[in-house]
């Protein structure tokens, strides 16, 4: 009696828990689209899959954010690229230009850190099937009078789209250019570049078409010799880029050999569902989107239901005399709300930014290292811990976007338990020790805490220290002046139809802070064309120096538009610095954008926060300690 009594109040006390686990199987039914797993690349670490077939031109996963880092090597006096600073991020990070809305213009020297697919997947010169594009700009509704206002990038919605139809477990490839891997080749070796690939065919053909060869290898095929004869060919001394774009084992070469390098390639490069689902990480589950936090601009969002803590139950159940029953049950972690390899930088020091002054007496600039003058925006994207000068900056899909709540926080980080991206024997050394280690190679994971439903804001609590900076930063924040009339420029660029103001009526040119550009080529400068036309809608832009006449154009059956009389600056050949006045007439108001002059866009406002995400004490290594 008692027996049954225990168990009935056990399964009573199950019961929730029996039911979160049978809704969160309904709701897995929308299932994983996009994982992080092993790459089949050898040696490339990581690799992004898709889980679903794929058509031309879809879209995969939701939209990368862009963080703008500037002038680290003037921050830093020296180069990244010569190493004299350890800078990971740079094996990773994008140039401005890449990044697009005209990052570029953000400061002299822009680079570019996307997480997401700006980051995790590898590139195949000959199977890229995959490619991004640029972002946009926008702060998410936050204004120059919010305290949140150049805390968070505007760059985001960079999409990814299928560059060709993809099958389902295929891994993901997008082109990094052969720049890259020229300049790496001292510790990446001779990676096949797109041209290797059409050499690398015509040996197989070769070797297809010779009958003596053929015959070894349709007969022999996994036997010894022939086993031995490729070996020595893909071991031959002499390396080469084209010997690098050969099957790497026989079966591969036969497969090569019969149906193309491509097919065979194609179908090395691809890992089944089943073994996605064991061993990939799911990246989709969350999707970004304006943030329900005031001031936070943008945010993160459970893209399906995302289970709590799963519960595997063993009911045991025994008596000792008359009293005793017991229950056992193994709680697993949260569900996995996403992946997040992380980037080191063992020195935070090197986000932090210095004045750019000028000695009254000698004239010449310096870096006026007395005092930051700020810090990089990166920071508040990377965490950190008081203790430590190490900084984690993930570049998980969409991660970036997640905000903090201390008080209902419905995720949390831990370390990741997956050694595909995380080396805890690496959480005992010395921070000193990742100042020679050129990959990411420790990873958090976000779980969540409780379930999720779709549609819900994911956060974390990035931690008291990070709350109270962000408490005290909103009391004592101070708006720019003239913050109410400011208009910025991606409002002026959505409004197509207000007149533009010309030099006349507005003599600063919109603002202090924005500078116009107009498209038009540098072939019509040249021939001296003075009109604008359609052709030159395709062209590059130009600064405008002063929008001098606005005229309305009446067409019959048309609606009225104004075209603008424009002075253009035009830089002046073999004197860099130095630009010449251009006039253009009659151009129409959809060649014409506005864009942030130099230091001016958001993230430069006086004041703006910043501040790390803060990793919890109980999880921060005692070896990574090094600051009192
Ligand atoms: C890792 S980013 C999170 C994504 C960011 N909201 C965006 O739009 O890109 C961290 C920054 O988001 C903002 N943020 C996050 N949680 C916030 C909160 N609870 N209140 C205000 N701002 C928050 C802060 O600017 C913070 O430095």
């Amino acid at each position: 009696m008692l027996f049954r009594t225990n168990v009935a109040k056990a399964t009573a006390a199950l019961a929730p828990i029996l039911c979160s686990r049978a809704s969160a199987d309904d709701n897995n039914l929308n299932r994983c689209k996009l994982y992080l797993a092993k790459s089949t690349i050898p040696n490339a670490g990581l690799g992004v899959f898709t889980g679903v077939d794929l058509s031309f031109n879809d879209t995969i996963g939701y939209g990368d954010p862009a963080i703008p880092i500037v002038d680290l090597d003037f921050h830093n006096a020296g180069s990244a690229s010569n190493e004299d600073y350890h800078w990971l991020l740079d094996e990773y990070n994008w140039k401005a230009i890449a990044a697009g809305y005209y990052m570029d213009l953000e400061a002299e020297k822009t680079s570019a850190h996307i997480p997401g697919f700006g980051a995790t997947p590898n590139c195949h010169m000959r199977l890229k099937n995959i490619a991004e594009s640029v972002n946009t700009y926008d702060t998410a509704g936050i204004t120059r009078g919010d305290a949140g206002i150049g805390a968070f990038t505007g760059y985001h919605n960079r999409t990814t789209r299928a560059l060709k139809d993809i099958r389902a477990g295929q891994e993901l490839y997008v082109d990094y250019g052969p720049a890259w891997f020229l300049s790496r080749e001292s510790y990446m070796g001779l990676v096949p570049l797109a041209k290797n690939y059409p050499v690398a065919t015509k040996f197989l053909e070769q070797f297809r078409s010779n009958d003596a060869l053929k015959s070894l290898m349709f007969t022999m095929e996994m036997g010894k010799p022939m086993l031995e004869f490729w070996d020595l060919i893909i071991n031959f001394p002499y390396k080469s880029r084209s010997q690098s774009a050969l099957p790497k084992n026989l079966t591969a070469a036969i497969k090569a050999a019969k149906e193309g390098i491509y097919e065979s390639e194609l179908w090395q490069s691809t890992r089944s569902l089943e073994e996605l689902e064991r061993s990939g990480k799911c990246l989709d589950n969350i999707r970004y989107a304006k943030s329900s936090i005031p001031s936070a601009g943008r945010g993160a969002f459970a893209a399906r239901f995302i289970p709590g803590k799963l519960m595997y139950v063993i009911l045991a159940v025994y008596s000792v005399g008359y009293f005793n029953s017991q229950l056992c049950c193994f709680v697993k972690e949260g569900g996995l709300v996403a992946p997040a390899p992380l980037l080191h930088v063992p020195d935070r020091g090197i986000l932090k930014m210095f004045a750019d002054k000028v000695d009254p007496r000698t004239g010449e600039e310096y870096r006026d290292i007395s005092k930051p003058a700020g810090q990089q925006l990166l920071l508040n994207y990377c965490f950190g811990h008081g203790s430590s000068s190490m900084l984690l900056c993930p570049y998980g899909h969409e991660t970036a976007y997640i905000n903090h709540d201390s008080r209902s926080p419905n995720t949390k980080i831990i370390w990741s338990t997956d050694a595909m991206y995380h080396n805890a024997t690496l959480l005992e050394q010395p921070v000193e020790y990742f100042d020679n280690i050129w990959s990411s190679v420790v990873g958090f994971d976000y779980i969540a805490l409780r379930d999720i439903k779709e549609g819900e804001e994911i956060t974390i609590d990035y931690g008291s220290e990070w709350e109270e900076a962000w408490n005290e930063h909103v009391q004592n924040w101070v708006p720019p002046e003239g913050h109410k009339q400011f208009v910025p420029p991606q409002d002026l660029n959505a409004d197509k139809s207000s007149p533009l103001r010309t030099f006349a009526e507005d003599k600063t040119m919109y603002s202090d802070h924005i500078d116009l550009y107009c498209l038009f080529s540098s072939e019509s400068i040249l021939d001296g064309k003075d009109e604008w036309d359609e052709d030159e809608l395709d062209a590059n832009d130009h600064k405008v120096h002063r929008i001098l006449e606005r005229r309305m154009v009446h067409e019959e059956g048309e609606p009225e538009y104004y075209v603008y009389d424009l002075e253009l600056l035009v830089p002046i050949e073999d004197e860099s610095e130095k630009m010449a006045v251009y006039a253009v007439k009659n151009v129409p108001r959809e060649a014409i954008s506005f864009y942030y002059k130099q230091y001016h866009s958001d993230m430069f406002v006086k004041g703006a926060f910043r501040h790390e995400m803060m990793i919890p004490n109980h999880m921060f290594p005692r070896a990574w300690r090094n600051i009192d």
